[in-house]
Protein backbone atom coordinates (compact mmCIF):
# COMPACT_ATOMS: atom_id res chain seq x y z
CA UNK A 1 0.00 0.00 0.00
CA UNK A 2 1.25 3.28 -0.81
CA UNK A 3 -0.25 6.30 1.00
CA UNK A 4 -0.01 9.75 -0.09
CA UNK A 5 -0.69 12.57 2.40
CA UNK A 6 -2.39 15.63 0.63
CA UNK A 7 -3.97 18.60 2.37
CA UNK A 8 -7.83 19.49 1.58
CA UNK A 9 -7.97 22.77 -0.49
CA UNK A 10 -6.12 24.33 -3.15
CA UNK A 11 -3.20 21.28 -2.86
CA UNK A 12 -6.02 18.26 -3.09
CA UNK A 13 -7.40 20.59 -5.87
CA UNK A 14 -3.99 21.22 -8.19
CA UNK A 15 -2.73 17.82 -7.30
CA UNK A 16 -5.59 15.83 -9.05
CA UNK A 17 -4.40 16.14 -12.34
CA UNK A 18 -0.72 15.13 -11.58
CA UNK A 19 -2.45 11.96 -9.44
CA UNK A 20 -4.56 11.90 -13.15
CA UNK A 21 -1.04 11.30 -14.97
CA UNK A 22 0.03 8.24 -12.68
CA UNK A 23 -3.71 6.53 -13.67
CA UNK A 24 -4.95 7.92 -10.15
CA UNK A 25 -8.28 8.67 -9.33
CA UNK A 26 -9.70 9.60 -5.87
CA UNK A 27 -12.69 8.03 -5.63
CA UNK A 28 -14.11 10.39 -2.86
CA UNK A 29 -14.83 14.23 -2.61
CA UNK A 30 -12.86 15.77 0.60
CA UNK A 31 -15.18 18.70 0.54
CA UNK A 32 -18.24 16.23 0.73
CA UNK A 33 -16.99 13.64 3.19
CA UNK A 34 -15.84 13.65 6.50
CA UNK A 35 -13.22 10.76 6.05
CA UNK A 36 -9.67 11.13 6.34
CA UNK A 37 -8.62 8.54 4.33
CA UNK A 38 -9.66 8.34 0.94
CA UNK A 39 -9.75 4.95 -1.20
CA UNK A 40 -8.28 5.26 -4.77
CA UNK A 41 -8.69 3.54 -8.30
CA UNK A 42 -6.20 1.67 -7.59
CA UNK A 43 -5.90 -0.94 -4.43
CA UNK A 44 -2.45 0.09 -3.72
CA UNK A 45 -2.59 3.36 -3.49
CA UNK A 46 -5.28 5.79 -0.98
CA UNK A 47 -4.90 9.09 0.33
CA UNK A 48 -5.01 10.67 3.99
CA UNK A 49 -6.09 14.32 4.03
CA UNK A 50 -4.18 16.15 7.03
CA UNK A 51 -3.49 19.46 7.43
CA UNK A 52 -1.05 21.13 5.78
CA UNK A 53 1.33 22.13 7.87
CA UNK A 54 1.93 18.45 9.06
CA UNK A 55 2.22 17.26 5.61
CA UNK A 56 5.96 17.07 6.16
CA UNK A 57 5.81 15.25 9.29
CA UNK A 58 3.26 12.50 8.06
CA UNK A 59 6.02 11.91 5.89
CA UNK A 60 8.67 12.50 7.62
CA UNK A 61 7.56 9.67 10.43
CA UNK A 62 6.26 7.33 7.99
CA UNK A 63 2.68 7.85 8.44
CA UNK A 64 2.77 8.23 5.02
CA UNK A 65 4.68 7.43 2.13
CA UNK A 66 4.25 10.55 0.02
CA UNK A 67 3.53 14.03 0.23
CA UNK A 68 2.62 17.58 -1.32
CA UNK A 69 3.13 20.08 0.25
CA UNK A 70 4.81 23.92 -0.32
CA UNK A 71 8.36 25.30 -0.25
CA UNK A 72 7.17 27.61 2.69
CA UNK A 73 5.93 24.67 5.06
CA UNK A 74 8.82 22.55 4.02
CA UNK A 75 11.42 25.61 4.77
CA UNK A 76 9.74 26.30 8.50
CA UNK A 77 9.57 22.15 8.90
CA UNK A 78 12.95 21.81 8.39
CA UNK A 79 12.66 18.92 5.40
CA UNK A 80 14.70 16.46 7.93
CA UNK A 81 14.78 12.72 6.46
CA UNK A 82 12.75 13.96 3.24
CA UNK A 83 13.40 13.10 -0.08
CA UNK A 84 12.56 15.65 -2.48
CA UNK A 85 12.29 15.04 -5.85
CA UNK A 86 10.90 17.29 -7.44
CA UNK A 87 9.41 20.95 -7.74
CA UNK A 88 5.49 20.42 -8.98
CA UNK A 89 4.98 23.84 -9.75
CA UNK A 90 1.98 23.95 -8.39
CA UNK A 91 -0.21 26.55 -5.37
CA UNK A 92 2.70 28.87 -7.05
CA UNK A 93 2.91 32.64 -5.02
CA UNK A 94 5.52 34.63 -3.61
CA UNK A 95 6.76 35.00 0.01
CA UNK A 96 6.84 38.71 0.82
CA UNK A 97 7.16 41.34 3.96
CA UNK A 98 4.29 43.76 3.52
CA UNK A 99 2.72 46.94 5.65
CA UNK A 100 0.68 49.57 5.98
CA UNK A 101 1.45 52.62 3.11
CA UNK A 102 1.81 54.76 6.24
CA UNK A 103 4.73 52.65 7.95
CA UNK A 104 7.95 54.11 6.11
CA UNK A 105 9.55 50.76 6.08
CA UNK A 106 12.72 51.07 3.93
CA UNK A 107 13.45 54.72 6.24
CA UNK A 108 13.46 52.18 9.07
CA UNK A 109 15.60 49.59 7.45
CA UNK A 110 17.82 52.39 6.92
CA UNK A 111 17.76 53.86 10.20
CA UNK A 112 18.77 50.48 11.67
CA UNK A 113 15.22 50.89 13.97
CA UNK A 114 13.83 47.59 15.51
CA UNK A 115 11.07 46.23 13.36
CA UNK A 116 7.67 44.06 14.83
CA UNK A 117 6.80 41.71 12.78
CA UNK A 118 4.02 39.31 13.09
CA UNK A 119 3.94 36.16 10.83
CA UNK A 120 3.16 32.43 10.52
CA UNK A 121 6.68 31.71 8.86
CA UNK A 122 9.20 32.57 11.45
CA UNK A 123 11.90 30.57 10.01
CA UNK A 124 11.62 32.27 6.86
CA UNK A 125 11.18 35.85 8.37
CA UNK A 126 13.69 35.12 10.88
CA UNK A 127 16.66 34.06 7.70
CA UNK A 128 15.40 37.04 5.72
CA UNK A 129 15.82 39.74 8.22
CA UNK A 130 19.40 38.31 9.95
CA UNK A 131 20.78 38.21 6.07
CA UNK A 132 19.56 41.84 5.65
CA UNK A 133 21.10 42.88 9.07
CA UNK A 134 17.61 44.17 10.16
CA UNK A 135 16.50 43.84 13.68
CA UNK A 136 13.31 42.52 14.36
CA UNK A 137 10.58 41.74 17.10
CA UNK A 138 8.98 38.07 15.44
CA UNK A 139 5.48 37.61 16.45
CA UNK A 140 4.02 34.22 15.99
CA UNK A 141 0.69 33.92 14.50
CA UNK A 142 -1.37 30.71 13.28
CA UNK A 143 -3.68 33.17 10.37
CA UNK A 144 -4.78 36.25 9.41
CA UNK A 145 -1.38 37.92 9.99
CA UNK A 146 -2.84 41.04 8.01
CA UNK A 147 -4.86 41.96 11.22
CA UNK A 148 -1.94 42.58 13.48
CA UNK A 149 -0.57 46.03 11.65
CA UNK A 150 -4.11 47.00 11.84
CA UNK A 151 -4.46 46.58 15.19
CA UNK A 152 -1.38 48.00 16.06
CA UNK A 153 0.16 45.04 17.32
CA UNK A 154 2.88 45.02 14.69
CA UNK A 155 4.77 47.51 12.08
CA UNK A 156 5.34 44.61 9.26
CA UNK A 157 4.31 41.34 8.23
CA UNK A 158 5.75 38.57 6.41
CA UNK A 159 2.95 36.32 4.46
CA UNK A 160 2.25 34.28 1.20
CA UNK A 161 1.11 36.45 -1.56
CA UNK A 162 -1.03 35.69 -4.73
CA UNK A 163 -3.16 38.15 -6.66
CA UNK A 164 -2.51 40.62 -3.93
CA UNK A 165 -6.08 40.79 -3.18
CA UNK A 166 -5.87 40.37 0.57
CA UNK A 167 -3.05 42.81 0.83
CA UNK A 168 -5.05 45.39 -0.95
CA UNK A 169 -8.34 44.86 1.09
CA UNK A 170 -6.44 45.35 4.01
CA UNK A 171 -4.57 48.56 3.16
CA UNK A 172 -0.91 46.62 2.92
CA UNK A 173 1.74 47.55 0.38
CA UNK A 174 4.47 44.77 -0.62
CA UNK A 175 7.85 46.14 0.55
CA UNK A 176 9.99 43.78 0.06
CA UNK A 177 10.27 40.02 -2.09
CA UNK A 178 11.50 37.50 -0.18
CA UNK A 179 10.99 33.97 -2.26
CA UNK A 180 8.97 32.42 -4.84
CA UNK A 181 6.78 29.95 -3.32
CA UNK A 182 5.00 26.32 -5.36
CA UNK A 183 4.47 22.78 -3.80
CA UNK A 184 7.21 19.99 -3.58
CA UNK A 185 6.93 15.97 -4.13
CA UNK A 186 8.34 14.96 -0.14
CA UNK A 187 8.84 11.37 -0.16
CA UNK A 188 10.22 9.36 3.03
CA UNK A 189 13.28 7.84 2.46
CA UNK A 190 12.84 4.05 4.20
CA UNK A 191 9.94 3.98 2.29
CA UNK A 192 11.67 4.42 -1.15
CA UNK A 193 13.89 1.81 0.05
CA UNK A 194 11.60 -0.85 0.59
CA UNK A 195 8.67 0.30 -2.04
CA UNK A 196 11.06 1.67 -4.73
CA UNK A 197 8.82 0.06 -8.08
CA UNK A 198 5.50 1.99 -7.12
CA UNK A 199 6.63 4.78 -5.93
CA UNK A 200 9.10 5.75 -8.41
CA UNK A 201 5.96 5.10 -11.22
CA UNK A 202 4.32 7.90 -8.83
CA UNK A 203 7.52 10.18 -8.90
CA UNK A 204 8.21 9.56 -12.95
CA UNK A 205 4.45 9.82 -13.86
CA UNK A 206 4.44 12.96 -12.07
CA UNK A 207 7.59 14.66 -13.43
CA UNK A 208 6.25 13.92 -17.17
CA UNK A 209 3.11 15.44 -16.30
CA UNK A 210 4.74 18.80 -15.13
CA UNK A 211 7.59 18.76 -17.42
CA UNK A 212 10.52 18.09 -15.23
CA UNK A 213 13.51 16.29 -13.99
CA UNK A 214 13.88 14.72 -10.72
CA UNK A 215 16.40 15.25 -7.89
CA UNK A 216 18.02 12.16 -7.47
CA UNK A 217 17.66 10.28 -4.58
N1 LIG B 1 -2.95 32.48 -2.12
C1 LIG B 1 -2.23 31.44 -2.48
N2 LIG B 1 -2.03 31.15 -3.78
C2 LIG B 1 -1.30 30.08 -4.15
N3 LIG B 1 -0.72 29.22 -3.26
C3 LIG B 1 -0.90 29.45 -1.97
C4 LIG B 1 -1.66 30.56 -1.50
N4 LIG B 1 -1.70 30.52 -0.17
C5 LIG B 1 -0.99 29.44 0.19
N5 LIG B 1 -0.49 28.79 -0.88
C6 LIG B 1 0.33 27.56 -0.89
O1 LIG B 1 -0.54 26.47 -0.63
C7 LIG B 1 -0.13 25.79 0.56
C8 LIG B 1 -1.36 25.32 1.30
O2 LIG B 1 -2.12 26.43 1.67
P1 LIG B 1 -3.49 26.27 2.43
O3 LIG B 1 -4.09 27.63 2.46
O4 LIG B 1 -4.24 25.13 1.84
O5 LIG B 1 -3.05 25.80 3.85
P2 LIG B 1 -2.88 26.65 5.16
O6 LIG B 1 -4.21 27.19 5.53
O7 LIG B 1 -1.76 27.65 4.92
O8 LIG B 1 -2.31 25.57 6.17
P3 LIG B 1 -2.85 25.16 7.62
O9 LIG B 1 -4.22 24.59 7.38
O10 LIG B 1 -1.89 24.14 8.12
O11 LIG B 1 -2.85 26.43 8.41
C9 LIG B 1 0.74 26.78 1.31
O12 LIG B 1 1.67 26.11 2.13
C10 LIG B 1 1.40 27.54 0.20
O13 LIG B 1 2.55 26.84 -0.28
O1 LIG C 1 -2.55 37.51 -2.71
P1 LIG C 1 -3.82 36.71 -2.51
O2 LIG C 1 -4.28 36.07 -3.79
O3 LIG C 1 -4.89 37.52 -1.85
O4 LIG C 1 -3.46 35.49 -1.56
C1 LIG C 1 -2.81 35.69 -0.34
C2 LIG C 1 -3.53 35.02 0.78
O5 LIG C 1 -3.52 33.60 0.52
C3 LIG C 1 -3.14 32.95 1.71
O6 LIG C 1 -4.25 32.75 2.50
P2 LIG C 1 -5.32 31.61 2.10
O7 LIG C 1 -5.95 31.88 0.78
O8 LIG C 1 -4.62 30.29 2.22
O9 LIG C 1 -6.37 31.82 3.18
P3 LIG C 1 -6.45 31.01 4.53
O10 LIG C 1 -5.10 31.21 5.21
O11 LIG C 1 -7.59 31.69 5.21
O12 LIG C 1 -6.68 29.58 4.11
C4 LIG C 1 -2.17 33.92 2.39
O13 LIG C 1 -2.04 33.67 3.76
C5 LIG C 1 -2.79 35.27 2.09
O14 LIG C 1 -3.67 35.68 3.12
Amino acid sequence: MITLALSKGRIFDETLPLLAAAGIEVLEDPEKSRKLILPTNQDGVRVVLVRATDVPTYVEYGGADIGVTGKDVLIEHGGAGLYQPLDLRIAQCHMAVAAPAGFDYLRAVRQGSRITVATKYTAIARNFFADKGVHVDLIKLYGSMELAPLTGMADAIVDLVSTGKTLKANNLVEVEHIMNISSRLVVNQAALKLKTAPIRRIIDSFAAAVGSATVPA
